[in-house]
């Protein structure tokens, strides 16, 4: 499978070198306004193939991506130290009025998955601009906050994050909603396993849990500029799923005819994944209090989308 990667930068370079370590794509072409960035990842990269999969790791212009089969789309600027992910918005909906034409001009009918913040307006901006079959656009969205919200529950019961099962929903951003009442751990409800093993879910707990996720971007990137390996992995992983035509459910973005009586909203819900793109959703059993979370989400998600003229 070919992929492009428009935005070289730190989130592109990883989503890049996952797919090189986990032989997701079989080609990779690096785009970037800066030539000379996309064609020193893309070298970087290649040099780690021989110790990875058999991929072939490029970087090009636009021309690039003529029979790209998945285009990820990370370009535009990251937070500073403080910044909310949503203050990004009319700087990065300008870079993409460029970059998806660019894009649709060379790949016939890719799938495009967006990274680039604010993700969920940024997935509406790129679905109104590419004006491609629903299914095809669709944003990274909470994988990563549930991926942080996974790794966060693990830890406390001391278990592997692969066997706890829960989605963060919503907005990717300050307004996303932890899914507790659904979660799982195996096949059992959260609350029952963390009580067999001595380690309850306290309100505490669950406090520190939800900032935890939520705050998780500021604190990395006071630490170190930007967050990378999480999404980059994320991004990998939503590839694979494409490639394999798995059916696996993930939680992303997806333009979302209706939710909780807000129409047309981007935003994160459990999607099934396959080789079209999204093929279904899957519809969460909340509580009372998420489902006015996720509704409070939605609104404010569309009030943004509304003052863009989406
Ligand atoms: N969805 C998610 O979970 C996450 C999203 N992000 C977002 O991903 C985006 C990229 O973040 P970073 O890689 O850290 O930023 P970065 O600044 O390291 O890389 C962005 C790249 O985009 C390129 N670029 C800018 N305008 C362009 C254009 N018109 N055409 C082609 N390339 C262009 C820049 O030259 C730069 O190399 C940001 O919006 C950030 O907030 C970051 C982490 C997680
Ligand atoms: C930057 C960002 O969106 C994240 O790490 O969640």
């Amino acid at each position: 499978m070919k992929v492009g990667i428009v935005g070289a930068g730190m989130v592109g370079s990883a989503a890049g070198y996952a797919l090189a370590l986990t032989g997701a794509a079989s080609r990779i072409v690096l785009v970037d306004r800066s030539e000379a960035l996309a064609l020193a990842q893309a070298q970087d990269i290649a040099h780690a193939v021989p110790f990875a999969s058999a991929v072939a790791v490029e970087a090009g212009g636009y021309e690039a991506l003529a029979g790209a089969d998945v285009v990820i789309l990370a370009a535009g600027v990251g937070q500073k130290p403080g910044e909310s992910r949503l203050a990004l918005l009319e700087r990065n909906a300008a870079v993409f009025e460029d970059v998806i034409a660019a894009v649709l001009r060379a790949a016939v009918d890719p799938i495009l998955l967006v990274a680039t913040n604010p993700v969920d307006v940024m997935t509406h901006v790129t679905a109104k601009l590419a004006g491609l079959a629903p299914g095809r656009v669709f944003g990274s969205g909470t994988i990563l906050d549930t991926a942080r919200f996974r790794s966060l529950v693990a830890h406390h019961l001391g278990l592997a994050p692969q066997s706890i099962h829960g989605y963060v929903l919503g907005e990717h951003g300050d307004s996303e909603v932890l899914g507790w009442s659904g979660a799982r751990v195996g096949s059992e409800p959260l609350a029952s396993v963390a009580a067999q093993l001595g380690c309850a879910i306290t309100a505490d707990v669950r406090a520190r849990i939800d900032d935890g996720v939520r705050r998780a971007a500021y604190r990395i990137i006071e630490g170190k500029g930007a967050t990378n390996y999480g999404i980059g992995a994320g991004l990998a992983r939503i590839v694979q799923a494409i490639g394999r035509d798995e059916g696996a459910v993930m939680s992303l973005s997806l333009v979302t005819p209706e939710l909780a009586g807000v129409q047309n909203v981007a935003l994160s819900l459990p999607r099934v994944v396959g080789a079209q793109g999204i093929r279904s959703t899957l519809m969460p059993t909340l509580d009372a209090d998420e489902i006015a979370a996720l509704t409070a989400s939605a609104r404010m998600l569309r009030d943004t989308s509304d003052a863009l003229g989406l």
